[in-house]
Order: C-alpha cells, then structure tokens, then sequence
C-alpha cells in the first residue's frame, strides 16, 4: 500500500541552511518527473534558507551517470552535499534491476569515499503514475524528502565537527 506523503514533515525539526552550499544532479530521462523532483528540492531548500547562488543544479542523460555526475559536483563544485535525482520505471526486462542496483551501490559508495552526505533521491517504480504521485502527487515529492535529508545530514556534521 501507499507509504506517507514524503513531503509532511514538522518545519521546526529542520535547522537553517543559510550557511550550506548544496549540488543537485538531475536525470534527464522522464524529465517530466526529474524536474518535478529537482523543484521540489530547491524550492524546500530555499524555504529553510539556502541562498540561491548556493545551489548547483546539473543534469545527466540517465540515472545510470547520477553516480558520475555527483562525483563531479563533490570534485569540481565545492558543495557541502549533493542532492541525486532520477526516476527509473520498470520496463520490460531486468534493465530497471541493473540501473537501479548500480546508482544505488554508487551513491552508497559516493558518501563513504568523501564523507559528505549523496542523498538518494531516486524513484524506482512500476509504472510512470507511481512516480507522478511522489514528484508533487498525493503522496508528496521525494524532491522536498531529499532536501531536507540533506540540510539534516550537514548540520550533523556541523554539531560533531
Ligand atoms: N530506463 C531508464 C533509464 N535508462 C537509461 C540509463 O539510465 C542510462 O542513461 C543508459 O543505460 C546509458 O548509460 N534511465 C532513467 O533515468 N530512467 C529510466 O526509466
Ligand atoms: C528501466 C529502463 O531502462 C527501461 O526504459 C527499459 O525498458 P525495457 O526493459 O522495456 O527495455
């Protein structure tokens, strides 16, 4: 059944992003949604005080190249944390399990490699109205979801540095 709507969550539990600088990389593939979630991110990133000239958003071809396009941003971009955004569908045959196994070893191995928090924003579903319903639908956007794991993760960091 339906999980909870990934953008509710309590406004106060998220501490102020004003002094963090953020990347977010975005797959071009069902852009439809990938924008949809990249909006959501920076919007929700905005909205609890990110600077705008703080956040980087590049786009890749697929979610296949999200692991390639965050080392990037982490590499070349000075960014405190990287937003990945992607939306793979099952299609008809196991290359949805291939993609979905390698961006998720990637981005796994992304934030141990530079201890810096990737957060997983990818929507891994069976049809395309799964994904509408998670990229501004009735059960929220993981776009916001991913944005505030991020500011939370970094002030982590920033209370144990
Ligand atoms: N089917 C989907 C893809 N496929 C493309 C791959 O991500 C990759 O770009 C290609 O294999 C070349 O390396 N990508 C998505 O993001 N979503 C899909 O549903
Ligand atoms: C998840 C995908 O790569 C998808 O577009 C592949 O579709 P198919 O398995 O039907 O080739």
């Amino acid at each position: 059944m339906a999980t909870k709507n990934l953008s509710e969550y309590d406004l106060t539990t998220v501490p102020s992003a004003a002094s963090m600088k953020f990347g977010i990389v975005v797959a071009e593939w069902n852009y439809e949604i990938t924008g949809a979630l990249a909006q959501g991110a920076a919007d929700t990133l905005k909205r609890h005080g990110a600077k705008d000239e703080n956040i980087i958003i590049k786009h890749v071809p697929g979610t296949f190249e999200l692991t390639l396009g965050a080392q990037y941003l982490a590499e070349y971009a000075g960014v405190d944390a990287i937003i990945v955004l992607g939306c793979v569908i099952q299609g008809e045959t196991r290359h949805f399990d291939f993609i979905c196994q390698g961006v998720t070893q990637g981005i796994t191995s992304l934030n141990m490699k530079y201890n810096k928090p990737f957060i997983f924003g990818v929507l891994t579903t069976d049809n395309q109205q799964q994904a509408l319903d998670r990229a501004g639908g009735k059960l929220g956007n993981k776009g916001d979801e991913a944005a505030v794991t991020a500011i939370k993760m970094l002030a982590l960091r920033n209370d144990l540095k």
